[in-house]
């Protein structure tokens, strides 16, 4: 029973029992609602909390604890809620008129409940063929009744077993999505299954559930399905595979058990759950064996084996003298002298069937491609343009003046199988294939790509190998240089033009481990570093520069033209916080959606964050949101020039985009760019994070904050090696996989 606040002792856990009368607020994505209850001894309360939203009418057992909110008195503070069945005639008409059952509305709920008075519920449910009792239903409205009340009932149940199950509403809610009825038969016999099948699911959540309906901590299907998830989370952090006792271990503080792992990791090889390599020599201190899950596993011995396959091929072009005759003639029709590295990388990619070119700004990788191009167009090859991300193939295809696709366009991706149609029994109808920014090509991606290509093609792949990494797993152009088996050419000149933009000698200084030089004179410089020790000054700062300073200076439009990048997410610089100032300072007013924590506006600056392939939309797209209904659950957002609609879970893969991470700004170019450096972000500090910010600055890069973070990251030289053995497989070619 629930105690009165005025007297209670406001911290004692306690219980509160009554019927929902209104709800002042609610969270659908994380169920928090603040509403006011009806207490069974006729007292108004205000409760607080994530808890599933009850249908009118129902009475709700809350536990919890009394609280004193500095502006709106006591509140009930929700740790758990239960829904019941209501009991009194108005409680019941209310529930069942209020639209959670389809058909029934207020005036007929009233009729049933005037026939069956507080016995309603247990007929429904247990003596439906009753209803005939209830005058003016039909046979064919009664049926669809009993289905619509089944469903419902289905549905309640399987959201309050979930929330026995310490689920919360929006997750619950995706739960039933998923399985519908099924729900909770899955919860019960595998609930690891959710943290493969469920978005916002993870490990810890589906351990949670399983440990709570009592299985054993050592049992075999726990300790397996916390070595598959920390593989997957590794796969998450880049890693293609685990060292055998990295796993155990990462496995072991997953699940926090000491006790050994070894027997269900043998179970889950045997069953072929995960696959284990032996590389000789050991590749990883002391350890020879690398356990993959098996699809990571084929991708990478099927991109060995192609690559194999191509390496032992002769290239297009059998003569070097001829070729390099070929290409002094181009040069000179087209006025371009090629600088000795240029040349080298022409004429290897003529002369083997698989090249990496690989070099910073302003090294002449575009100006190559050009001219390989074309000679290979003179001499009746045909040539495939592609590049991981849109605006990639986009540059690429303006610096080319040919037609170039994104990667999954190229291979004609199905979105509602998964997979590509072209592949080793449909390749790809072209005899060279040019990929740019193959930094960003993860490994899976780069074996399909492979496998894709024709029997006799060449493949010439460019990229900056000092760039971030793939977001997927792998570090295909790392591996492929460090394995020294594929011809590779690394450009390091820097042509004058490049060489007199201030960003790319800062690029390249940073590359060498220098501070980047910077001046603050009255002319208009391309690159700057404001320096601010205070975090919150510094963020301050940017929302400064980008909304009044940089206008005012450079003519720039801060909701077009100037992106802010920041190392991280959180703190008092990071993108969260720093969007949210951003949003506030350049689009403060306008009809607005809010979801979760997010608010979109009309005007606002917004990110795609996932590839739809459905509406052409992809991760790192730019729009502007254009229109918001006035109800609120559906906007318009302008795509180069496209008026797309996003409405419900479209949402959830949208964000505002006035401050990003510089991970999901890997290939894309901006004219300016405003990088934030603060020391709460040390752990991202990285020499290769602070080059791939810089470089995404094509007019402009501003860097702001504190001199010892700028210092730390130039200086931070650690890549965090990735787990792979694409390098191993291909430096001793015949291998283990034969
Ligand atoms: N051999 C050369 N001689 C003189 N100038 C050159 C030569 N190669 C390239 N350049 C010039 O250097 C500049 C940078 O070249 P390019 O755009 O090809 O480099 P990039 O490596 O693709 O650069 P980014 O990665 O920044 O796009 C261009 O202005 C180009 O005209």
């Amino acid at each position: 029973m629930g105690r009165d606040p005025g007297t209670a002792s406001l911290e004692d856990r306690t219980s509160l029992e009554g019927e929902l009368t209104s709800v002042s607020f609610r969270d659908d994505v994380t169920g928090y609602t603040v509403a006011r209850v009806e207490t069974s001894r006729g007292e108004e309360a205000t409760v607080v909390g994530c808890f599933p939203l009850p249908s009118p009418g129902e009475r709700l057992r809350f536990e919890g604890r009394w609280k004193v909110h500095p502006r709106f008195g006591p509140q009930f503070d929700v740790s758990f809620c239960r829904a019941e069945a209501p009991v009194s005639e108005e409680g019941l008409i209310r529930y069942l008129g209020s639209g959670v059952i389809r058909g029934i509305g207020p005036v007929l709920a009233a009729r049933i409940v005037g026939v069956f008075g507080a016995d309603t519920l247990r007929v429904l449910d247990e003596d439906f063929p009753r209803l005939r009792e209830v005058p003016g239903i039909g046979e064919r409205r009664r049926e669809e009744f009993r289905l619509a009340w089944e469903a419902h009932r289905q549905r309640r149940g399987v959201l309050l077993f979930l929330h026995d199950h310490g689920i919360g509403a929006a997750t619950a809610n995706r739960i039933v999505r998923r399985y519908g009825d099924e729900a909770e038969r899955v919860v019960r016999a595998n609930p690891y299954q959710l943290a493969e099948d469920v978005e916002g699911i993870g490990f810890a959540t589906a351990d949670r559930i399983a440990l709570k309906g009592g299985l054993d901590p050592g049992d075999p299907a726990r300790v397996r399905a916390g070595l598959l998830f920390a593989l997957r989370k590794a796969a998450e952090e880049g890693h293609v595979l685990l060292p055998r006792g990295e796993l155990l271990r990462r496995a072991g503080d997953l699940l926090d058990l000491t006790a050994d792992l070894e027997p269900a990791l043998e179970g889950a090889l045997e069953d072929g759950l995960l696959v284990q390599e032996t590389f000789s020599p050991e590749p990883w201190k002391g350890e020879a064996r690398g356990v993959y899950v098996p699809s990571l596993c084929r991708a990478e011995e099927a991109a060995a084996a192609r690559l194999r396959d191509l390496l032992a091929r002769p290239g297009s072009s059998e003569d070097p003298r001829e070729a390099q005759e070929d290409l002094g003639k181009l040069e000179a029709s087209l006025g371009i002298t090629l600088a000795p590295a240029q040349r080298e990388a022409v004429l290897a990619a003529l002369l083997s069937r698989v090249v990496v070119v690989t070099g910073g700004p302003g090294t002449g990788k575009t100006t190559l491609v050009r001219l390989l191009v074309n000679l290979c167009e003179a001499r009746g090859e045909s040539v495939l343009l592609g590049a991981p991300t849109g605006r990639a193939a986009k540059r690429l295809g303006e610096a080319t003046g040919r037609e170039a696709k994104t990667l999954h366009r190229l291979l004609e991706f199905e979105p509602h199988t998964g997979r590509f149609q072209r592949n080793a029994s449909n390749p790809l109808e072209g005899s060279r294939l040019v990929v740019d920014e193959v930094s960003m090509v993860d490994l899976p991606l780069f074996s399909c790509l492979l496998s894709a290509l024709p029997r006799h093609g060449s493949l010439v792949l460019v990229g900056d190998a000092d760039q971030l990494p793939s977001v997927g797993p792998g570090s295909v152009l790392r591996d492929l240089l460090a394995s020294g088996a594929v011809p590779s050419v690394t450009l390091q000149e820097v042509f004058r033009q490049a060489e007199e933009s201030r960003i790319v000698r800062s690029a390249h200084r940073i590359l060498r481990g220098h501070l980047p030089e910077w001046e603050n004179t009255p002319e208009l410089q391309d690159f700057y570093f404001v320096p601010q020790e205070d975090p919150v000054r510094t963020a301050e700062l940017v929302v400064e520069l980008v909304s009044s300073r940089i206008p005012a200076r450079f003519g720039l439009d801060p909701l077009l033209d100037i992106q802010v990048l920041c190392p991280m997410h959180r703190g008092d610089a990071g993108a969260q916080s720093l969007g949210a100032r951003l949003q506030h300072a350049l689009n403060p007013f306008g009809r607005e959606l809010r979801r979760g924590s997010r608010v979109f506006r009309e005007g606002d600056r917004v990110m795609q964050l996932r590839n739809d392939y459905d509406r052409e939309i992809y991760n790192g797209d730019l729009g502007r949101i254009t229109w918001v209904a006035p109800e609120g659950n559906l906007l318009h957002v302008r795509f180069e020039g496209r008026e797309v609609p996003c409405l419900d879970e479209d949402l959830d893969c949208l964000m505002p985009a006035y401050a990003v991470t510089v991970h999901k700004a890997q290939g894309s170019e901006y004219p300016a760019v405003v990088v934030p450096l603060v020391t709460q972000h040390y752990v991202l500090l990285q020499r290769n994070l602070l080059y791939t910010a810089v470089t995404r600055g094509k007019r402009l890069v501003v860097l702001v904050g504190s001199r010892r973070a700028l210092s730390l990251a130039v200086h931070n030289e650690t890549i965090r090696a990735r787990f792979g053995a694409l390098a191993e497989r291909l430096r001793h070619s015949g291998g283990m996989d034969e």
